[in-house]
């Protein structure tokens, strides 16, 4: 083995919430070398480390290496992956929050939610390798320092545009290792539409009945029906779009989601907490991608004008 093969890799985590503490700890249990940029809670999880309360795993610390406030402050060289999992929502500048760190051999991981989400860091970073990747889990931060992980875990991922690369196997292996289960696909952005089929129905339905959770959303047929109808409308645009998706798809999802316990979409939960929503990454994108290959989206439209409201409204004085 030479002395590359042996160093252990190096991952920097930005915007380490839920979602990158929990893919962290993974990591980390895996055997990489992680550090985390945080905002809020640096000084807390300098001081006690980011506790993991699992459903599946118990208790746990992830105890990074370096606990930073940028990623310019990283220390010994670029990471060999950089993971970036903050929330998308308007005016972020998620191209300045890692640009820093970025190095010529760095491979750029995006866990966040949304599609055609990739497009403006690949622009930014055309030299680098873009790993995009779907979190199919439940993790919140329940109080700082804390994250609690109640439900589900896997994560689906791949090369963007398409394909899939050792450094792409490198990462999988690792989290496995780690105790997540991955699925690698060579064609990451018709996974992505398909995870937007389930967001795009769900997350604005939960937000607009005022904080529903999905028990509420299926539990009359008139709520199935709007549901269904959102999902057949993201399905025919990811078909014009070049990204078919199963008709199975839509039944499986519904079915899925009425034997999981009842829970509120991530959207639901920044509503209710009034922090700024992922409405454009969620379904403003997948409206304009319906506009621009000129399918009929009612019910879409629909529910991305209300949400517009009601962010509107949430902007505005109390
Ligand atoms: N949570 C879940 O179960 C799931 C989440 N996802 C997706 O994963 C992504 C991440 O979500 P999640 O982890 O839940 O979100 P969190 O709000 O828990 O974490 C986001 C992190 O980004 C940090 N951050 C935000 N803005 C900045 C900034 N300007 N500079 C530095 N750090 C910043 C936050 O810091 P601060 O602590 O200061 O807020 C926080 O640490 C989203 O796209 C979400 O939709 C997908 C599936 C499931
Ligand atoms: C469904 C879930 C929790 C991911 O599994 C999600 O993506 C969301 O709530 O936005």
């Amino acid at each position: 083995m030479t002395a590359n093969q042996a160093r252990q890799t190096r991952v920097l985590i930005v915007g380490a919430g839920a979602i990158g503490g929990f893919y962290g700890a993974a990591l980390q249990r895996g055997g990489a070398d992680v550090s985390l940029v945080c905002r809020s809670e640096a000084e807390v999880v300098r001081q006690h480390g980011y506790r993991i309360e699992s459903v599946r795993r118990g208790d746990s610390v992830l105890r990074p290496n370096q606990i930073l406030l940028s990623a310019a402050d990283y220390q010994g060289g670029p990471p060999d992956y950089l993971v970036l999992s903050v929330k998308v929502v308007h005016g972020l500048d998620r191209v300045s929050l890692i640009r820093d760190a970025v190095g010529p051999d760095t491979a750029i991981v995006l866990i966040e939610n949304g599609v055609e989400i990739e497009s403006e860091i690949a622009q930014a970073f055309p030299a680098n390798e873009l790993i995009s990747a779907l979190a199919f889990v439940q993790v919140s931060r329940i109080a700082p320092g804390v994250i609690r992980h109640f439900a589900f875990g896997d994560l689906t991922f791949g090369n963007y545009p398409r394909g899939l690369s050792e450094r792409s196997r490198h990462f999988g292996a690792l989290l496995e290792s780690g105790g997540i289960q991955c699925a690698l696909t060579e064609q990451v952005v018709t996974a992505r539409w398909a995870k937007c089929l389930w967001n795009a129905a769900f997350n604005p339905a939960s937000v607009l009945g005022g904080g529903l959770d999905t028990e509420d959303m299926l539990g009359t047929p008139e709520g199935e029906a709007l549901v269904r109808r959102a999902m057949q409308e993201v399905r025919a645009v990811a078909d014009a779009a070049g990204h078919s998706l199963a008709p199975e798809l839509i039944d499986q999802y519904i079915e899925n989601t009425r034997k999981a316990p009842a829970y509120k979409t991530s959207m639901a939960l920044d509503y209710l907490h009034r922090r700024p929503m992922e409405i454009e990454a969620i379904i403003g994108n997948a409206v304009r991608a319906g506009r621009r290959e000129r399918v009929d989206i009612p019910t879409l439209e629909n529910l991305y004008a209300l949400l517009k409201m009601v962010e509107h409204k949430a902007g505005k004085p109390a």
